[in-house]
């Protein structure tokens, strides 16, 4: 059972743990590390650190997944003082989350400020591993390491493009747990922001329509995505993005998940489906935003879904449809029209 005990327990610290669910804990001691830079603090000497450079996350190779190290306190002092750095270092790393025992997990860049960056071969010698491109890295991580690292990347490059105020020019403060940063002269606050994007799959009831940018890989196709406008809904945006990418109308907009996806900067991904209009199907496509848009149907779909393998070695198969990785968004849109359509279809016989 899970209850919440309220100010009778706001004592020591802000809740009272103890009837908590596991995931309700979890929950308010993140929310407690956000707000009390005392207790975020303490967290921080007990907690361990996920290390980047250059937005880059620290991996190590196991077959054909990457696993993700993480260094404790001490090892982390460690390490700096090995490469003549300060341990006032670690007042730089960013809270990422914490396990159900409330281990505080944070995130820490060694390259990021040039004026005490460390020397990369250097670390990844001494620490086994490789600071690799988490794009590249993607598709050979486990969901939950991606999920954390693309939280760790997105915060730690948000900090590093806000060390100032926009108003008055000051160097701007981080909390603690980098939940926020404070310009001192005007007391304005900063917090981390994302950029709604909608991204829709677009049916026409027997086929889905792909689309492709000139800098995706050779033959990736993905769902049609854009970043919303100011002022405009979900529905509106995705209205408007379709129209303007292919040159469709489309309606039965359904919602279906999202997806927080840092790259480049941070974009909160809307997934929905949509159909284009009766007898609307003809693709005029817009170039100065795509190089090319298709309809795809149901087999070619279902195929491209079943290969295996990273882009490079899917390319050489000779196949023309590559679909997004596993972990984005486009592909679980893709692979719930395939599991919906082939369902129908079965349900017809
Ligand atoms: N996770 C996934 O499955 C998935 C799939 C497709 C796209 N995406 C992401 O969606 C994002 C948007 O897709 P898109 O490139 O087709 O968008 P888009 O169609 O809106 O075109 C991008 C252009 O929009 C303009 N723009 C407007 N607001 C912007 C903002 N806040 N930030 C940056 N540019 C802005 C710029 O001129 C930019 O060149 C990309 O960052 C891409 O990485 C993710
Ligand atoms: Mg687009």
């Amino acid at each position: 059972m899970s209850l919440y005990c309220g100010t009778v327990c706001r004592r020591k610290s802000f809740w009272c743990y103890r009837l908590l669910s596991t995931y309700v804990n979890k929950t308010r001691y993140l929310f407690e590390l956000k707000e009390d830079d005392e207790a975020c603090r303490k967290a921080r000497q007990a907690g361990v650190f996920y290390l980047f450079h250059d937005l880059a996350p620290l991996l190590q190779t196991s077959g054909r997944q990457y696993l993700v190290p993480r260094l404790s306190r001490a090892e982390l002092e460690r390490l700096l003082g090995k490469f003549g750095q300060d341990s006032q270092r670690i007042e730089d790393s960013v809270l990422i989350g914490c396990s159900n025992e409330r281990e505080a997990w944070f995130a820490l860049d060694l390259g990021l400020s040039s004026a005490s960056s460390i020397h990369k071969p250097e670390v990844e010698a001494e620490l086994g591993g490789s600071f690799i491109s988490l794009r590249r890295a993607v598709s050979q991580l486990s969901s939950m390491d991606s999920s954390l690292l693309f939280t760790a990347r997105a915060l730690l490059r948000w900090h590093d493009g806000h060390q100032f105020c926009s108003k008055s020019g000051q160097p701007t403060k981080k909390n603690v747990a980098g939940s926020k940063r404070v310009c001192p002269s005007n007391n304005i606050i900063y917090y981390p922001q994302m950029a709604p994007v909608v991204i829709t799959l677009v049916t026409d009831g027997a086929r889905c329509l792909l689309a492709r940018q000139s800098s995706f890989p050779k033959g990736l196709y993905s769902a049609l995505a854009g970043f919303c406008d100011i002022g405009e809904s979900v529905e509106e945006a995705i209205r408007r993005e379709v129209a303007e990418e292919v040159g469709l109308e489309v309606e039965n907009l359904q919602y279906s998940t999202s997806q927080h996806w840092p790259f480049p900067n941070s974009s909160l991904m809307i997934a929905c489906h949509a159909t284009v209009k009766p007898g609307q199907t003809e693709i005029q496509v817009n170039l100065r935003e795509l190089e090319a848009a298709a309809w795809f149907s149901l087999d070619e779909v279902a195929a491209a879904l079943m290969r295996k393998g990273s882009f490079i070695e899917q390319q050489s198969d000779g196949l023309p449809l590559l679909l997004p990785p596993k972990l984005a968004v486009a592909h679980h849109m893709i692979k719930t029209w395939v599991e919906t359509q082939t369902c129908s279809s079965l349900a017809a016989i």
